[in-house]
């Protein structure tokens, strides 16, 4: 567990606003004791409380790339980072947290990367160069994650809704198995696996292979 803040786009960028930003993410503080981090780039912000799980000694976030582009915040576990990280050899590791794979794999793939993170998650990742940005949700919503929309044009997401409901206009619970990418401007679905689309199976029911499909996927985290 751990507690996250992005504010994307203030109308307002004094010191004032950081402050009450800061303070806002201090709300989440329950959820990750071990560290608080800000990184802010122009009218952007991304806050993090971390709860110390993996790599606990310089896994701190906000994470980044290389020179420091790319930007993420993540609340969860990338359970197969070891073998994203077999993938992204050309890259020099800063951490050895399980959600820095985030900002490279964003670097090598775009936005169609989360479809090839096996865990639980929920974050936001800046990309400074375009200013453009991206959140999105695990495939079940293990994560919490809250989106919304101040007045002055802002886009929020927190962990908890108590960190934004006071500054936003109008706020949802963010949809499991979605993306949120700044440069379409909408929601979409990540997560579309076969038996989402409801067609009746035609393969004919092997009770083993359901019973062996099952335990794999316990053992998975494990
Ligand atoms: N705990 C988290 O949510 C983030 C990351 N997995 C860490 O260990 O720091």
């Amino acid at each position: 567990m751990c507690g996250i803040l992005a504010v994307l786009g203030v109308g307002d960028v004094s010191l004032a606003k950081r402050s009450r930003i800061i303070e806002l993410s201090r709300r989440l503080r329950h959820r990750g004791p071990d560290w608080s981090g800000i990184h802010s780039f122009e009218d952007c912000y991304l806050a993090h409380q971390r709860l110390a799980i993996v790599d606990p000694t310089s896994g701190d976030q906000p994470l980044y790339n290389e020179d420091k582009t790319v930007v993420v915040t993540v609340n969860g576990e990338i359970y197969n980072h070891e073998e994203l990280k077999a993938k992204l050899k050309s890259h020099q590791f800063q951490t050895g947290s399980d959600c820095e794979v985030i900002a490279y794999l964003y670097e090598e793939y775009g936005e169609e990367f989360v479809d090839m993170l096996d865990g639980m998650f929920s974050f936001v990742l800046l990309d400074t160069r375009d200013k453009s940005f991206i959140a999105a949700r695990d495939a079940i919503g293990i994560c919490p994650l809250y989106m919304g929309w101040g007045l002055d044009g802002s886009v929020w997401f927190s962990s908890e809704m108590k960190a934004l409901s006071d500054d936003c206009e109008r706020f949802i619970s963010f949809p499991p198995g979605h993306l949120y990418s700044s440069k379409t401007g909408g929601l979409r679905r990540w997560y579309n696996p076969p038996w989402f689309s409801e067609s009746i199976p035609s393969t004919p029911y092997d009770p083993l292979l359901i019973r062996e499909s099952f335990e794999k996927l316990l053992l998975r985290g494990s």
